[in-house]
């Protein structure tokens, strides 16, 4: 991007070191879409991996009935109000008793439109190991797991969390980051949608990259209508990041069925929480890449797919250390990742 675009190159700056950027403009929504409310459309869950010194995992013995006894990591839904990060807290707190800070957003899974589960690495920062003495309706104890001992488990989908940690704790696959409190009353993902052409390095060619840029709003465009990375609306009938897919067939119908579409992962979330009803969404800042897979196309496959929307463009990204900086992360796949599990 020129420097006239200054703006937009510090727009990327900021998604790429995990910092939210406030959402103006949405590009792609689809009908009926309403304001997301917390507990009645939309369910977020937050869990905790813990380790201490020795590698052992805080777990939870579950107070509730339908699985009384059996343990688990402690998690549990957001309330109205709260932010992620003081919901995890929370939760520890209560049925762990153990005072922690997050490290870093770990996994984001989804369980069709069930719940959002937003999985963190975090550390005990104070607090009382809760005991069987202390059990309430919370839980009954806490307990540090070496992970190896039998263990009646409340569900197995906590152990990928847990070697998610683990993983994440030996080499952080990804910038550390936190959610970031910006307001939003949708599910949205904005993209960070990138065309690359690899250049022959035997040839001193240099590679080039272009991003999918969105100059006006949906419906009616005012002449004060900033160039910015579009922002494609979920619908919970969907997988979040389906959102990606309906922009490009919306801008790119032509091409779609001849492109590889790479939505690589999270480099942000942005969430405020603090008006229930208005700003319960969540804006996944997502790095995308797509390709020709040469079949069957005409089409010139080093250069971008042709847009069909003129309010969509491809821009070349001129500066050089921006654009190093997100064929890195392309190429190191170093972002959050995001699973859509069993719907
Ligand atoms: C998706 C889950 O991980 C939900 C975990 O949240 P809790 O059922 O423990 O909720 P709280 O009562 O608020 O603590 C397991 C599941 O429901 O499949
Ligand atoms: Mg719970």
């Amino acid at each position: 991007m020129g420097s006239s675009d200054l703006n937009l190159d510090d727009t990327v700056e900021k998604l790429l070191n995990g910092e939210g950027v406030e959402v103006t403009e949405f590009d792609s929504v689809p009908e009926q879409v309403k304001p997301v409310a917390l507990r009645k459309t939309v369910c977020y869950i937050v869990s905790a991996i813990i380790f201490n010194s020795k590698k052992e995992v805080l777990m939870v013995q579950e107070a509730k009935r339908e699985c009384y006894g059996q343990w688990y990591l402690p998690a549990g839904r957001m309330e109205e109000g709260e932010s992620i990060p003081e919901a995890l807290r929370r939760e520890v707190k209560e049925e762990a008793g153990l005072d922690c800070q997050p490290i870093t957003m770990l996994l984001v899974q989804e369980q069709g439109p069930r719940w959002i589960r937003f999985a963190f690495l975090a550390e005990a920062t104070g607090g009382a190991l809760k005991t069987v003495a202390d059990a309430d309706k919370e839980s009954l104890q806490a307990q540090w797991w070496d992970r190896e001992s039998p263990l009646p488990l409340r569900g197995h989908d906590i152990l990928p969390l847990i070697n998610a940690g683990l993983k994440y704790s030996e080499k952080p696959s990804f910038p550390p980051f936190q959610p970031v409190d910006f307001p939003c009353h949708v599910i949205c993902q904005r993209l960070l949608l990138a065309f690359v052409r690899n250049g022959n390095q035997d040839d001193g060619d240099e590679n080039h990259l272009w991003l999918l840029l969105s100059d006006g709003t949906v419906g009616e465009r005012d002449d004060d209508t900033q160039p910015h990375l579009p922002v494609s609306v979920s619908v919970r009938t969907r997988s979040v990041m389906w959102a990606t897919h309906r922009l490009l067939r919306e801008c790119m119908p032509s091409s779609y069925d001849q492109l590889n579409v790479n939505v690589a992962g999270v480099l942000g979330v942005q969430h405020n929480g603090r008006v229930p009803g208005k700003t319960d969404g969540i804006c996944f800042n997502t790095l995308v890449s797509v390709e020709h897979t040469g079949e069957g196309t005409e089409l010139d496959i080093t250069n971008p797919p042709p847009l069909e929307d003129d309010k969509y463009r491809w821009e070349d990204v001129t500066n050089e250390s921006l654009k190093e900086k997100i064929l890195q992360r392309i190429k190191d796949v170093s972002v959050l990742p995001v699973q859509s599990l069993y719907w």
